[in-house]
């Protein structure tokens, strides 16, 4: 069995099509360079520890006994098989969590979706797909630069880095070593990519799979009914990613449109086939450019700024925006750029689409720091998950 393993995976960035793409639609995404880091390391303590810095501020590591995990295993066993029980064998392990592991007795809720999810990897993982024997391991998640709920796709790098570390230590998968280091071949990134959309459905319930998918492959994609194709070269955009600060949580978000979708599914699936067809013209424009067919880049990006602006009003009619959102878009447009929110919304970030030639950004970065927001510039289309190192 492998002592220690370190995998890394990207963000994203949403262009066009988040909530769209639940319902079937087309999205397009890329991989921005802010990542999570998972290190799992071989341990001969008897426990399962998690250390989480981001979610529990505190120094050690959060120790589960062996012990008490195979009680959990017999009990959610009486459910019936983990495979056509996903939901319940997660909801017992979440009772666990809440009932043995939470501090002071205050309930967090943050911290027993990621403890719930990081056990569940375990449970299915290493104990049940790859007969490991209860193995004691240490589990660290690490963010770099990429804020937790702010949709830029954490939940999702967490999932494939949980999936890919654990698919290792269980000997499920082999990535191959050579002198360009560790690489995954298709095989392998397909079982990834499928074991991180299964933990994906404990924390979002339903997700679209767009935001494992662009976790594991990178790169930028066109992603359609699950199915991605991949844009090999973007036009010299830049994206500035702004923060409004404001927690919110995919699941809800994705259910809210669902009630709407209830209630006027005529008018919701018709804003959803305009948002579909928004994704089109900006794929035309962009494989244009891939194919060097493009004549006027002036235009492409005139066109681009357009269809970005109509996508945020659409999604603000589907009561995704957010107060913050629509100051953040106000003060872009008074500075002659376009902004839209990307990945869930009713908070988290915002993206402004830029030219890289274009000076006047500045002036909107010290608009955006004047009245308190969060903002970087992003580096598109980085690469998917990859193993930095393997311990034998
Ligand atoms: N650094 C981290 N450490 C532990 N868990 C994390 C971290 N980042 C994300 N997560 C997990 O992802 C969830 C956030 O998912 P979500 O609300 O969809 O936000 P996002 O848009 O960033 O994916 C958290 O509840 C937690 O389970
Ligand atoms: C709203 C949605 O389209 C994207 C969610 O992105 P995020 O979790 O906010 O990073 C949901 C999905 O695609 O499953």
């Amino acid at each position: 069995m492998v002592k220690r393993v370190i995998a890394i995976a990207p963000g994203k960035i949403i262009l066009h099509g988040e909530h769209a793409v639940v319902y079937g639609k087309k999205a397009i995404a890329c991989a921005i360079d802010a990542t999570i880091t998972i290190e799992l390391c071989a341990t001969d303590d008897n426990c399962v520890s998690f250390h989480l810095p981001n979610v529990l501020c505190q120094k050690d590591a959060l120790k589960i006994k062996i012990e008490s995990l195979k009680e959990l295993l017999v009990r959610c066993q009486s459910i019936g098989r983990i495979e056509s029980n996903i939901l319940d064998w997660h909801e017992k392990i979440k009772e666990f969590v809440a009932s043995t592991l939470i501090f002071n007795g205050n309930e967090n809720k943050l911290l027993n979706l990621a403890l719930s999810s990081c056990l569940f990897a375990y449970m299915k993982i290493l104990v049940l797909d790859g007969q490991c024997n209860f193995p004691s391991v240490f589990v660290k998640i690490e963010s770099n630069n990429l804020p937790l709920g702010a949709g830029l796709g954490s939940s999702a790098a967490c999932s494939v880095c949980l999936a890919t570390t654990m698919l290792v230590h269980a000997g499920i998968i082999h990535p191959k070593e050579n002198d360009q280091g560790i690489t995954l071949d298709d095989n392998v990134l397909e079982k990834i990519n499928e074991t991180a959309l299964m933990l994906e459905k404990l924390l979002h319930g339903n997700p679209s799979g767009i935001d494992n998918a662009i976790s594991t492959y990178g790169g930028a994609v066109v992603y359609h009914n699950g199915k991605i194709s991949h844009i090999s070269s973007l036009p010299s955009l830049q994206f500035l990613v702004v923060n409004t600060g404001i927690a919110r949580n995919t699941k809800s978000l994705v259910s809210s449109v669902k009630s709407k979708m209830t209630d006027f599914p005529e008018v919701v699936c018709n804003i959803m086939q305009a948002i579909h067809e928004i994704s089109v013209q900006a794929e035309g424009i962009l494989r244009d450019v891939e194919k060097s067919h493009s004549q006027n880049h002036e235009m492409d990006l005139k066109k681009l700024k357009e269809l970005l602006k109509m996508n945020q009003h659409l999604l603000q009619s589907i009561g995704v925006s957010h107060p913050k959102i629509d100051e953040i878009c106000k003060i872009a447009e008074e500075n002659n750029f376009s902004c839209k929110l990307t990945g869930a919304g009713g908070g988290g970030c915002a993206i402004v689409m830029f030219d890289e030639a274009t000076e006047q950004i500045n002036s909107l970065i010290n608009e955006l720091n004047k009245r308190g927001f969060k903002n970087w510039k992003v580096k598109l289309g980085c690469k998917g998950v990859q193993l930095k190192q393997i311990a034998k």
